[in-house]
């Protein structure tokens, strides 16, 4: 294998990939956005704690610090023009809030389409290096059961994955349980 030294921010610090974006959907009175978010995990299970990490630069940052509530929600490989649609565009210069949603138990938008979804109320935000965490209590689920399995899985082949730099694809349909 090759070898390089890691000095300073690397060309493409993506080895992890392909990853499941969660769309972090957002509102602040009548202003709603959606923002994909590739860096995101569960970070506990009782109780259920999900977070995401934001760059500052993102409209959706200050929008999260006001309304210290959002979604997160889990889409097909079939909506990979949408979610590159809504991580292509900034809030600040178009309305996002036009894309097709519908709003949670705690009025947070839930972009349409997800099989699997959460509201989060907003815990804690830590920053590390030039992203922030947004730590949020999952309040509310959200799950569209014809197309998850018998133990709330999303079907084999169904989910949406980002391989970075505008790349994605899906999983496989073939499964293994060794
Ligand atoms: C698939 C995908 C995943 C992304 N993941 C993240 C992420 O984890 N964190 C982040 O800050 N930006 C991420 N981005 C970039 C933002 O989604 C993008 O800058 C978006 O346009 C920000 O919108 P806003 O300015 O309306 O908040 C991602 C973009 C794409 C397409």
């Amino acid at each position: 294998m090759r070898s390089y030294r890691a000095q300073g921010p690397l060309p493409g610090f993506y080895h992890y990939y392909p990853g499941v974006p969660a769309v972090v959907g957002v509102r602040v009175e009548e202003r709603v956005n959606f923002c994909p978010a590739v860096w995101n995990t569960g970070l506990s299970a009782d109780p259920p704690l999900f977070g995401v990490s934001i760059s500052p630069k993102r409209f959706t940052h200050g929008l999260l610090l006001k309304a210290r509530r959002f979604s997160a929600s889990f889409h097909p490989f079939g909506q990979k023009d949408l979610v590159h649609w809504l991580g292509s565009h900034s809030g600040r210069e178009v309305d996002k809030g036009q894309a097709p949603h519908f709003l949670g138990h705690t009025g947070v938008p839930i972009l349409e389409g997800a099989y699997a979804a959460y509201e989060l109320e907003l815990l804690e935000v830590h920053t590390f290096g030039d992203h922030d965490l947004f730590v949020g209590r999952v309040v509310a689920v959200w799950e569209e059961e014809g197309l998850l399995d018998e133990k709330g899985r999303p079907k084999p082949g169904l989910a949406l994955l980002y391989y970075g730099k505008g790349l994605y694809g899906r999983p496989a349909e073939e499964t293994f349980a060794p």
